[in-house]
Formats: structure tokens, sequence, C-alpha cells
């Protein structure tokens, strides 16, 4: 084997074990822990990040100890925004669709159990039309680089918008503050992000826009 085909495994057996520790990491938060969190996110949240009125927000529905955002949902509700949420391609490898989510929506499990909307191809939107994406991730470092759940789902769907320097949707990373690490190894494909917030802290990467 040469030397760049054993760097790559190196790498990736330690992508591997970085989203074993830091999914421990963020399951094992109290529930105590979690609803101090998501109350911290929704404060930090409207204080941090500016929207037009009337947005369109990408959001997520909490899994395996991520940041809860069932709190932000319901403020951006309040405040007159529109709530998308990642469904898995029907035909697509892992790509994700972004279906607008209201209370009432039907809802149905997808093979990782996440909820998410029942699909309705008339309720989604072009990936430019949201304003703002609030995207999950395991673990990021101190560059903006982010590690997901290895899936390639995010990375994939916006691989095109970050080729492009498309201005919409503005990207931004919810995570815990037990999430973040030194550094991180990247991969080729991986969209780094201009933005992470956290309960108590934003970090931006200008360069990573
Ligand atoms: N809340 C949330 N929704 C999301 C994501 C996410 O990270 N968080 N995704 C972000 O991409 C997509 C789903 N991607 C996922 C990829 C892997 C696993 C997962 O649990 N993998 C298992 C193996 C499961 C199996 O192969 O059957 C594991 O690693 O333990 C979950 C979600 C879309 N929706
Ligand atoms: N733009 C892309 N085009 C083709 N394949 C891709 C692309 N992005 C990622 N992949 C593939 O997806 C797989 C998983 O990627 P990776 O481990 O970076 O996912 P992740 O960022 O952890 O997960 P996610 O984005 O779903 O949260 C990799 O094997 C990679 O080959």
């Amino acid at each position: 084997m040469n030397k760049t085909n054993n760097n790559i495994n190196k790498s990736q057996v330690t992508r591997a074990n970085l989203r074993k520790t830091i999914r421990n990491a963020r399951n094992s938060l109290s529930a105590e822990q979690q609803k101090t969190a998501a109350a911290h996110l929704n404060i930090n949240f409207f204080q941090q990040i500016n929207l037009p009125e009337n947005a369109n927000v990408g959001v997520y529905i909490q899994n395996d100890g991520e940041l809860d955002t069932s709190l932000l949902i319901q403020s951006l509700w309040d405040k007159k925004h529109q709530v998308f949420l990642p469904v898995i391609h029907p035909f697509n490898p892992a790509n994700l669709l972004f279906q607008k989510y209201e209370k009432n929506s039907p809802m149905k499990a997808n093979r990782y159990a996440i909820l998410e909307p029942k699909l309705d191809c008339s309720a989604v939107a072009p990936l430019a039309s949201l304003d703002l994406l609030l995207m999950p991730l395991v673990a990021f470092d101190e560059q903006g680089n982010r590690l997901g759940m290895g899936g390639g789902y995010y990375d994939r769907t916006l691989a095109l918008h970050y080729a492009e320097q498309r201005a919409k949707p503005a990207l931004v990373g919810l995570a815990h503050d037990c999430q973040q690490v030194p550094s991180l190894p990247t991969a080729a494909w991986d969209v780094p992000l201009p933005t992470i917030l956290t309960p108590t802290q934003l970090y931006t990467w200008p360069k990573n826009n």
C-alpha cells in the first residue's frame, strides 16, 4: 500500500474514533443539561443571528444527544418565520430535500428513526430559497471544519452551493460546547462552516463562506 492510501486510512480511522468519542460525550449530557442548553440556544440564536422578516429557516429534529431544537422551532414559528426540515431523498442517494414543517405536518421516522415530514413535493423548498440552514454536526474544530454522522448527506447536498459560493442559505452549525475539538482530519468533500452557534458562543470564520 502506498503512502497516500495509508494516510487516507489513518484519517478515516481517526474520524470514526472521534465520532464515537464525541457522540458518547453528547449522549452523556443529562436531561437537565439538555434542557438548559436548548433554552440558552434559543436566547443566543436571536441575539446573534440576523434574520429577515418571514425568513425560510432549515433546522433539524434532535437525534443522538444533539442540541435540542424544539424550543427554537417554536420561537421561529411564533416570530412568523417558516421552518424546513431535512427529508432523505427518496431516490437520489444520500441527498437531502428540505420540506416545510408546520405544527400539524404529518411525520414519519426515516431509516435512522429520525422524524421527518412525510414527503409532499409541493412543500419542498429549493435549497437557494432558504435564508438560513442550521446544520447538525458531531464535532467541529477551531477552523470551522465539521464532522457529521458519516452519511455524507449534508456534504453532498451542499456540494454545489459551496463550489459556487452561493450566498443563500447562510450555513450555521449547531452544537453543544462539548462537541468542539482542537483539530479535525478533513476530507476533500467536507464543507467547512462559516458560523457555529453553541448555547454559549458564536464562532465565525469569514474565509469559510
Ligand atoms: N437530527 C439530524 N437529522 C439528520 C441528520 C443528522 O445528523 N441529525 N443527518 C445528517 O447527515 C441526516 C441523517 N443522517 C444520519 C446518518 C447516520 C445516522 C446513524 O445513526 N448512523 C448509525 C448507523 C445506522 C445504520 O447504518 O443503520 C450509526 O452511526 O450508529 C443517523 C443519521 C438527515 N437528518
Ligand atoms: N460531495 C460529495 N460527493 C460524493 N460523495 C460524497 C460527497 N460528500 C461526501 N461524500 C461521501 O459520503 C461519505 C461520508 O462522508 P463524511 O464522512 O464526510 O460524512 P459526514 O460529513 O460525517 O456526514 P453528514 O454530512 O451526513 O453529516 C464519504 O464516504 C464520501 O465519500
